[in-house]
């Protein structure tokens, strides 16, 4: 029995073109000088020097700008550069220049699930903060009243069993009674290693019977 969903944001809740199109490029444009203008901040300070360590050179403020940005043009998930991205985001989205894209279908089930008593959670790798300014300021109002909780690269990468087995402890239900929705086989494949139910969003073809995970074209096709 299902008790509780787990949802990825990019490709599930929400179009692979917000984020690549709108939500990337915007950071990338501003990153720049947000980092000139908050780097001795000691929240953004400290994640200057986490994404120092993690690139193994001692760069002054400059080349880590030149790093951050090859790391956003790589979409790669580095943690730092994933909470500096919220810290950029919340500009945009308080200033209206954009609202979180959600699929109408996923704001429709996740409310409907809510209201049934099944608690919603996310798992990106966007950070927590990007995560809750997304839901907040979505084209539906804000809906964060409807999650219980959040989960970000703190807790591991997105293909690593072990993050799941973290997330099912942290939310206190055993793996199996957790659905986890996303649109990458190796994710779903990794929820399924530490013993969740798993569904696989596929949004642009059609769904395939004989794929390694239940497919779905959205989530009203997902029967809780
Ligand atoms: C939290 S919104 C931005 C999503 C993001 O930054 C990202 O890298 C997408 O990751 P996901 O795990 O949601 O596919
Ligand atoms: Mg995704």
């Amino acid at each position: 029995m299902t008790r509780a969903v787990v949802t990825d944001i990019e490709g599930t809740t929400s179009s692979l073109s917000f984020v690549k199109d709108v939500l990337f490029p915007y950071a990338r444009a501003h990153l720049p000088d947000f980092v000139r203008q908050h780097s001795l901040e000691p929240e953004v300070k400290a994640l200057l020097d986490d994404a120092r360590q993690i690139s193994g050179a001692d760069l002054d403020d400059e080349q880590l700008i030149a790093q951050f940005i090859a790391w956003i043009d790589r979409d790669q998930k580095i943690t730092p550069l994933k909470s500096l991205q919220g810290l950029i985001w919340q500009d945009g989205y308080r200033q209206g220049a954009f609202k979180g894209h959600i699929y109408p279908d996923a704001a429709e089930r996740l409310k409907d699930w809510h209201a049934r008593g099944h608690a919603l959670y996310v798992y990106s790798s966007g950070s927590v903060y990007a995560q809750k300014l997304l839901f907040g300021h979505s084209e539906y109002g804000d809906l964060t009243p409807l999650f219980s909780g959040y989960f970000d690269t703190h807790i591991g990468g997105k293909r690593q069993a072990a993050s799941y087995s973290a997330i099912a402890r942290q939310i206190g239900l055993p793996a199996a009674d957790i659905l986890f929705l996303s649109d990458i086989e190796a994710e779903l494949d990794a929820a399924r290693a530490a013993g969740f139910d798993t569904c696989w969003l596929v949004r642009d073809r059609a769904v395939d019977s004989r794929a390694a995970h239940r497919q779905v074209n959205d989530f009203t096709a997902i029967l809780l």
